[in-house]
């Protein structure tokens, strides 16, 4: 039997801004693989490190961000490992669009107003060496197609103001996908949309990733979507993954106390707008992460947790195993007695 490696193996990363107050420290320590074909998502709430990982994959973090340690190994099937921490740039802008593609949040920010939509998934294809000016204008009605937009030929000629924001989106993967990339990093690719946009762009990344194989790093602070998109869920907590696991055993059983605070500030779902306008609000976690200039000496969550211990402050805890078999980890020491705690 073969046995696939991952298309992206993120060991040990730590990566510090330089600031007037001192050194930042964005992201500690977070190591996770990627398989092909598989959908990881990223999850946690502003500020705790989820857009810093994925653009230092990249290359493309701000000018006083650097990679203080680690490696970033991409290695997508039949190629070359290349370690995108340390990669040159000329390496980098190969697999910027190439190898990985990238969706963000905004896609009017990031299309040119003044190019086709078509113009722009040629370009992609041309740049990369996919294909000659005049093939890549049919294949960009092809992707088009792919990504679900009626009248693809026509749609080719239409320019980003003349859709809507789901149609953008779709642009967007379709520029994405254009030179088969073997990890698409979507960085919360839906939320400026509406909840039946939202869902129809997720399908669209589900199916790609049956039809090509390709791997997908979703980043969200929507815990609600993990648990229909995802295969493997990873909580950040203050520049540290906190709780990983199948997206099923955490969010039915989270064993972080963070993890599990933000499944309590969920609403409850499927429900109509005037039946949530009855519910009561939501609660919120209170408190506030820690400056991450000053990372205190013990658990970054402990100022916030209601299951705060002495040895909480006093040392730094580990992510230790709760189920090996399933892959699921926390880095809590209280987990034992969190509801249900040791019987998944
Ligand atoms: N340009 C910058 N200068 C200084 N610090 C920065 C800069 N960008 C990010 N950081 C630090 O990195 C941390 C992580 O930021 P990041 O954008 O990755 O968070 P996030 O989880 O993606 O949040 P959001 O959901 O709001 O995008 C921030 O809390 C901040 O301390």
């Amino acid at each position: 039997m073969t046995v696939s490696r991952p298309v992206l193996s993120v060991e040990g990363l730590h990566i510090h801004f330089h600031t007037r107050r001192g050194i930042v420290h964005a992201v500690d320590d977070v190591t996770f693989d990627i398989n092909p074909g598989e959908i990881v998502a990223l999850v946690g709430e502003s500020g705790s490190g989820k857009s810093v990982t994925s653009l230092s994959m990249m290359g493309l973090l701000p000018r006083i961000g650097r990679i203080a340690g680690g490696r970033l190994l991409f290695q997508p099937a039949g190629q070359d490992i290349v370690d995108l921490a340390t990669a040159p740039e000329k390496a980098l802008r190969k697999v910027r669009g190439g190898g990985i593609g990238m969706i963000f949040q905004e896609p009017m920010t990031s299309l040119n107003p003044a190019m086709t939509v078509g113009e722009q998934i040629a370009e992609a294809l041309v740049l990369h060496g996919q294909a000659n000016n005049h093939a890549a204008m049919a294949r960009a009605a092809d992707l088009l197609a792919a990504v679900g937009i009626a009248n693809p030929h026509a749609r080719v000629r239409s320019y980003p103001h003349q859709m809507s924001g789901g149609m953008r989106q779709r642009v967007m993967i379709a520029i994405a996908i254009a030179c088969r990339p073997a990890l698409l990093i979507a960085d919360e690719p839906t939320t400026a949309l509406d909840v039946t946009t939202q869902a129809q762009i997720l399908d669209i990344l589900k199916q790609l990733r049956h039809d090509t194989g390709m791997a997908v790093l979703f980043i969200t602070h929507n815990l609600s979507l993990v648990e229909a998109f995802a295969d493997r869920v990873m909580v950040m907590y203050a520049g540290q993954v906190v709780e990983y696991g199948r997206a099923a055993d955490v969010m039915e059983a989270p064993r972080h106390p963070y993890a599990r605070a933000l499944l309590d500030c969920l609403p409850v779902r499927h429900l109509d707008a005037r039946e949530s306008a009855t519910l009561p609000e939501l609660p919120t976690i209170r408190g506030h992460p820690p400056d991450l200039a000053h990372r205190p000496a013990g658990c970054a969550f402990a100022t916030r947790c209601d299951m705060v211990r002495d040895a909480c402050r006093a040392g730094h805890p580990d992510l230790q195993m709760v189920n090996a078999v399933r892959g699921h980890a926390t880095r809590c020491i209280a987990w034992p007695e969190m509801e249900g705690g040791t019987d998944i």
